[in-house]
């Protein structure tokens, strides 16, 4: 069975005692939470597919911090939905600007959240997306400057 290819972005907030990683709640299938992230288009790359997600899904673009993109680090993340279709996705990390810039969300998603790492984890009931979020948040320590 062909696999399903998409990508998206790891989004986080600095707040003065905290990380907390952006999520978007669908409005289809399961109203599952998940991170701005989408099919190839035909021809597309990851990383432009991740951005260009990201800003049709939260409306976030120019108010992204990329440094991260340009580390060549991306987190990868392989699953079976609902026991037949292969997907992998592939995710980059990339900080808010300012904090409180509004999320536009499309009419894919219903509801977003910002969260700790240990409440991103409860939210999003799948073990690879737990993994990515943990494999993020150590990355982010270990790289952040301020
Ligand atoms: N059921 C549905 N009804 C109506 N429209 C739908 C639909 N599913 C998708 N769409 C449409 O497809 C478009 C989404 O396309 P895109 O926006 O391009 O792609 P996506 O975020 O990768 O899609 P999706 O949400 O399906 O992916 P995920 O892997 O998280 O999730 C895909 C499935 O895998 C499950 N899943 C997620 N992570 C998993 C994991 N780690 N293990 C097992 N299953 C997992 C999810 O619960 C979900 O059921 C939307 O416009 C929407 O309208």
């Amino acid at each position: 069975m062909t696999q399903k290819l998409a990508a998206g972005l790891i989004i986080y907030r600095k707040l003065a005692e905290s990380i907390e990683y952006l999520l978007l709640q669908t409005s289809y299938s399961e109203n599952h939470w998940t991170p701005p992230k989408g099919h190839l288009d035909e021809g597309e790359d990851y990383l432009t597919a991740a951005v260009r997600e990201t800003e049709e899904e939260a409306g976030l673009k120019e108010d992204l911090d990329y440094t991260f993109l340009s580390k060549t680090f991306s987190i990868e993340c392989n699953y079976v939905i609902k026991g037949k279709e292969p997907k992998k996705v592939l995710y980059w990390i990339a900080k808010m600007l300012n904090p409180n810039t509004e999320i536009k969300l499309s009419h894919e998603h219903i509801n977003y959240k910002w969260l700790k790492l240990s409440d991103a984890c409860e939210i999003t009931k799948y073990d690879e997306m737990k993994c990515v979020l943990n494999r993020a948040d150590t990355f982010i320590i270990n790289n952040m400057k301020n």
